[in-house]
C-alpha cells in the first residue's frame, strides 16, 4: 500500500503560498490538499478555481481538491481545466452521487467521495467498486485547527475491513486534526492518505513534513 501526504494549504501563509509548497513538495509530500468551501454546505468560503490554477504551474505534486461544495458536479469541469488531478465530493452534498463520479471520471480524474463525521461508514459500501478514495473526516469539515474525533478511528477501521473483503483497490484519506503526535494511530487504524493542515503549516513546513514523512515511510 502507498502511505502519502497531502498537505492542507487552507493553514499555510497565503503572502508566501509559492515557497511554502516547494519546502512541503522537496520533502516528498506528493499530493497537495486544496480545500475549497461555498458558504453553503460549510459555512466558511475558502479559495477556488483561479488560485489552483496559480497552483498547479507552482508544483508537481498531485492536487487533491476537497469540494466541500453543494451539488459539485457543477464544477468538476472548471476544477478540472484548473489542474485537479483528484476530485473529492461530498456524499452529503450531491443529489445523484454516481453520476457525480461518472462526470469525475468522464473528466480524465481520481474520484474521492467524502464523508462527515455523523453519516455512517456503510453509506459508501455500494460505491467502492467505482471510486478510488474515501475521505473520511476526522472533523465536521468548514475550518482547520479542530480537533481529532476519535470515534473516527473505529470508522476508519470498519471501511478498511470493507474494503479487503471486496478487494477493491480504494485509498483511505483521513482529514482533519492530524498530528504527528496521532497521525500513527490513524494509520494503524487502515488509513493510507493523511490530509495535515495546521501540523504542517504553522511553524515550519518543511521539518513538520519531514517529521510526518518518516512516519509513513516506516509503515511502507
Ligand atoms: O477539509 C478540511 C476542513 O474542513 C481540512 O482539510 C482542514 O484544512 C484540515 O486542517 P487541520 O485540521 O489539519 O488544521
Ligand atoms: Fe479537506
Amino acid at each position: 500500500m502507498r502511505y502519502v501526504l497531502s498537505p492542507s494549504i487552507l493553514a499555510a501563509d497565503f503572502t508566501n503560498l509559492g515557497e511554502q509548497i516547494r519546502l512541503v513538495e522537496e520533502q516528498g509530500a506528493e499530493y497537495l490538499h486544496f480545500d475549497v468551501m461555498d458558504g453553503m454546505f460549510v459555512p466558511s468560503i475558502s479559495f477556488g478555481m483561479p488560485v489552483l490554477q496559480s497552483i498547479k504551474k507552482a508544483t508537481s505534486q498531485l492536487m487533491d481538491v476537497h469540494l466541500m461544495v453543494e451539488e459539485p458536479i457543477r464544477y468538476v469541469k472548471d476544477f478540472q481545466n484548473a489542474g485537479a488531478d483528484n476530485i473529492t465530493v461530498h456524499l452529503e452534498a450531491c443529489k445523484d452521487l454516481r453520476e457525480t463520479i461518472r462526470e469525475v471520471h468522464s473528466c480524465g480524474l481520481r474520484c474521492g467521495v467524502s464523508i462527515c463525521p455523523d453519516t455512517p461508514v456503510d453509506a459508501v459500501r455500494e460505491y467502492l467498486d467505482d471510486i478510488e478514495m474515501v475521505l473520511i473526516m476526522s472533523v465536521y469539515p468548514g475550518f482547520g485547527g479542530q480537533k481529532f474525533i476519535p470515534e473516527a478511528l473505529k470508522r476508519i477501521q470498519e471501511l478498511r475491513e470493507m474494503i479487503e473483503k471486496i478487494e477493491a483497490p480504494v485509498d483511505i484519506e483521513v482529514d482533519g486534526g492530524i498530528y504527528p503526535s496521532n497521525v500513527r494511530e490513524v494509520l494503524d487504524a487502515g488509513a493510507n492518505v493523511i490530509v495535515a493542515g495546521s501540523a504542517v503549516f504553522k511553524g515550519n513546513p518543511a521539518e513538520n513534513t519531514k517529521k510526518f514523512m518518516e512516519i509513513l515511510k516506516s509503515y511502507e
